[in-house]
């Protein structure tokens, strides 16, 4: 029976879909703190609970291997995501974080890591209510232990300690249909190093296509050409989260981002996120905004390569720049930084520059959720403002 689990859930149920009459808002009210389960849920006999300190050098080792091992792969099993630690530490430490939506699985005996699920804290706006959630992200159950129901455990466990923290709602993707989604999303790549992308299998050579055809069509110009074109600082941080508010407000479901998660979120670290502005030489004003996050993927069963440099759109604002030469900036950026791919989803505005910059589309589809949050009706994926790691 399909969605067991989920049918036992406060989300949006296959039987309510289209069904108008039901408002829009929390599904379950909120229950007494003292009436929240206080122990973890069972675990099977071999299995116990930890709480990852992703703070610990060896704890943080443990966490990468486990997804590096076992994590989402694409559907042709060719490639595995490989985020890297201090993604890990980025996507995991926002403020306000909570060691312990940071859950474990171990071996009692071996005290191998053997499942994994996160939680972070956002503030996240639905129309027009602010609502306190939980980011839920990095389910994962170690490749030999499948199909044990671990997962529906994982989910409960992390959603009884969001509970604990009076937080009653949650937002989480997936690559797999389940009730119901708010939104789904195309994804789209955009080939930097086409002759690699070929290679490994992630792109295939045009119909009547050479190879040195197909560089010189994805060819990028060396600099970037936008006047005022630079990288964000710290300096940045009160201009960006104003431009970034106002921009965000215009979509159904959006972050709703202080200066604090601007900061954190976007301030430029290596090899986990990068973020552009443009200053005008003029008045000065910040008036642009692109940003990418880095997320690698490991390359199954390749002899020349085995690792994929990709990097993920992610908050964009266009208010004087057009939006299809701030991001041919970002790739320009993007290849000059070595990135093999490009990817974006269709969210946002993100569709005005998708074919036009030679992105292609991708063989799946990423799906919004929201739990015990009805939304009357499912959104375009343009009016979603919400990237998740
Ligand atoms: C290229 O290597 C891959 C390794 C594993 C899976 C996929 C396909 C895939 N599932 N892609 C996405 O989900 C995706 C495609 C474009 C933009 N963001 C995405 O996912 C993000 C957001 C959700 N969490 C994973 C990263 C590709």
């Amino acid at each position: 029976k399909k969605h067991k689990f989920w049918e036992t859930q406060p989300v949006g149920q296959y039987k309510d879909v289209g069904n108008t009459s039901l408002p829009e808002g929390p599904i379950e009210l909120p229950t007494p703190l003292d009436e929240v389960k206080q122990e973890p849920y069972n675990l099977p006999a071999l299995y116990e609970w930890v709480t990852c300190d992703i703070d610990s050098e060896e704890t943080c080792n443990e966490v990468y291997s486990l997804l590096t091992n076992n994590y989402v792969e694409d559907d042709e099993n060719m490639f595995r995501f490989n985020y890297s630690k201090e993604f890990l530490r980025w996507a995991l430490r926002p403020p306000g974080y909570f060691k312990s939506w940071h859950i474990g699985v171990r071996v009692k005996a071996s005290k191998k890591l053997v499942a994994f699920i996160t939680g972070v804290p956002a503030k996240i706006r639905v129309r027009d209510e602010v609502v306190s959630m939980a980011e839920i992200n990095f389910l994962c159950v170690h490749k030999k232990l499948r199909s044990k129901r671990l997962a529906p455990v994982l989910i409960k466990e992390v959603t009884r300690r969001v509970h604990l923290e009076n937080i009653w709602q949650a937002a989480y993707t997936a690559g797999v249909v389940l009730p119901t989604p708010i939104t789904t999303c195309q994804y789209w790549h955009r080939s930097l190093n086409p002759k690699k992308l070929i290679d490994v299998g992630f792109s295939r050579l045009g119909a009547r296509m050479t190879m040195s055809r197909t560089i010189k069509l994805y060819k990028l110009p060396d600099s970037t050409i936008t006047p005022g074109f630079r990288k964000m600082e710290l300096r940045d941080v009160p201009a960006v989260t104003r431009l970034l508010r106002s921009y965000l407000a215009q979509f159904a479901v959006a972050p709703d981002f202080d200066e604090n998660d601007v900061e954190h979120w976007l301030l430029p670290e290596e090899n986990v996120v990068d973020s552009f502005l443009v200053e005008s030489p003029k008045t000065h004003e910040v008036t642009d905004f692109c940003s990418f996050y880095t997320l690698p993927s490991s390359i199954l069963g390749n002899q020349n390569y085995t690792m994929l440099k990709a990097a993920y759109s992610y908050y964009n604002v266009s208010t004087q720049t057009p939006l299809l030469q701030l991001m041919n900036d970002a790739l320009i950026v993007a290849k000059q930084n070595d990135y093999d791919v490009f990817n974006a989803l269709d969210v946002m505005h993100n569709e005005s520059f998708l074919k036009a910059l030679k992105f292609g589309p991708g063989d799946g589809q990423l799906h919004y959720y929201l739990y015990n949050y009805r939304i009357k009706n499912a959104l375009k994926p343009s009016e979603l403002g919400l990237v998740l790691l």
